[in-house]
């Protein structure tokens, strides 16, 4: 008999193919109020479990009983209780190496977009603003040779810098707990301490992963370290940085503008004061949402799912210790 699975979120169909031909799936598209009941039902007997957007906590974990193999389809892994999967010596799966380049992309897209005002200048072509030749009021801010700060020169972050020092004549100076010499050979990039690099930095980009640690980790008092011709980004989670001290700095003026692909709350309410501000740039945590990355990772999930379940893991494992 073929070992049941779960998949909760929908997957193209020649990966769904290729599940069903090793297990026996019980497929939603999605967890919903309406399928929680019966997504909890499935868990029950569940060896494995694909998906992404749940929290996976010790209570759900409860439900699964025979669950052996956890498989999430995205680099951050923050929706998962990773001590209460160790406990039970269940690997937790994850695809960071399928949006590394993607997610770098967007996060450049991001510094573009804010430094230059484009969001906000073309809503003001759109609405028949330009009426000759423009002035200082639709100025923006030169990216090229500033100086970035990049929090969290991991995979994404080196990539991040790999475009900016290379593409943009950028100065990468960085934070992380540890030095990252591929950086510094790279990108002649210097390892700074957090305070210092908010205080220097023209564009201060965060990909930071969510843990206790990180939380809030950017709150008012370091907002108020960065210059006010400083843009902020975030594409790491949005907690790391206390949201309300965010929107603080932008109404007080006290840093230039900000790009932000994710939010304390997401979706991002539709009354946030950051809607209302023509120097953010909101997007819907889209940062790896392309066709071809969100298949690369729908596939490196499946992947990373069979490996678990035949005890061939070989990478992609966030919690290594578990592996037999
Ligand atoms: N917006 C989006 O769509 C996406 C967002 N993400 C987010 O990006 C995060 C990073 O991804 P990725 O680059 O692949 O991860 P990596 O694990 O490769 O990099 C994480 C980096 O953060 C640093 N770091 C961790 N904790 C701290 C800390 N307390 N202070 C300073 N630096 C710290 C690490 O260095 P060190 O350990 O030396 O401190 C490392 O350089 C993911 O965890 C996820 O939350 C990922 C994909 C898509
Ligand atoms: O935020 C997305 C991820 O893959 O992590």
């Amino acid at each position: 008999m073929k070992p049941s699975i779960v998949s909760y979120k929908q997957l193209p169909a020649d990966l769904q193919d290729k599940l069903e031909q090793r297990f026996s799936v019980t497929a939603f598209d999605a967890i919903t109020d309406e399928n929680r009941a019966d997504f909890i039902k499935a868990l029950g007997k569940a060896e494995g479990i694909i998906g992404a957007n749940q929290n996976i906590d010790r209570k759900l974990l409860d439900q699964a009983p025979v669950l052996r193999a956890v498989s999430t389809i995205s680099a951050g892994y923050d929706n998962f209780d990773v001590d209460a999967l160790t406990e039970r010596k269940i690997p937790l799966m994850h695809t960071p190496g399928a949006l590394t380049e993607t997610v770098a992309d967007t996060i450049m897209a991001l510094v573009l977009a804010t430094g230059r005002r484009i969001v906000d200048v073309a809503e003001r072509v759109k609405a028949g603003e330009w009426k000759g030749s423009v002035g200082e009021n639709w100025f923006g801010t030169d990216i090229h040779h500033k100086t970035m700060g990049i929090i969290g020169m991991g995979r994404i972050g080196t990539a991040l810098a790999q475009r900016a020092h290379f593409g943009f004549g950028m100065k990468i100076v960085y934070n992380t707990r540890n030095r990252n010499p591929e950086a510094e050979n790279r990108f002649d990039a210097i390892h700074m301490e957090l305070d210092k690099l908010l205080s220097v930095a023209d564009y201060v980009c965060l990909i930071l992963p969510l843990n206790p640690q990180t939380r809030h980790l950017i709150n008012a008092e370091r907002l108020a370290l960065m210059k006010p011709s400083a843009f902020f980004i975030n594409a790491g989670r949005g907690p790391v940085v206390d949201e309300a001290a965010l929107i603080e700095a932008l109404q007080q003026g006290t840093i230039a503008g900000a790009g932000l692909d994710v939010f304390e709350k997401e979706p991002l309410p539709t009354d946030s004061p950051l809607l209302s501000m023509p120097n953010v740039v909101a997007i819907p945590h889209i940062g790896s949402a392309t066709f071809e990355a969100r298949y690369a990772m729908a596939a490196s999930a499946v992947d990373n799912l069979i490996a678990a379940m035949t005890d061939s893991i070989e990478g992609n494992c966030v919690n290594p210790q578990v592996i037999r």
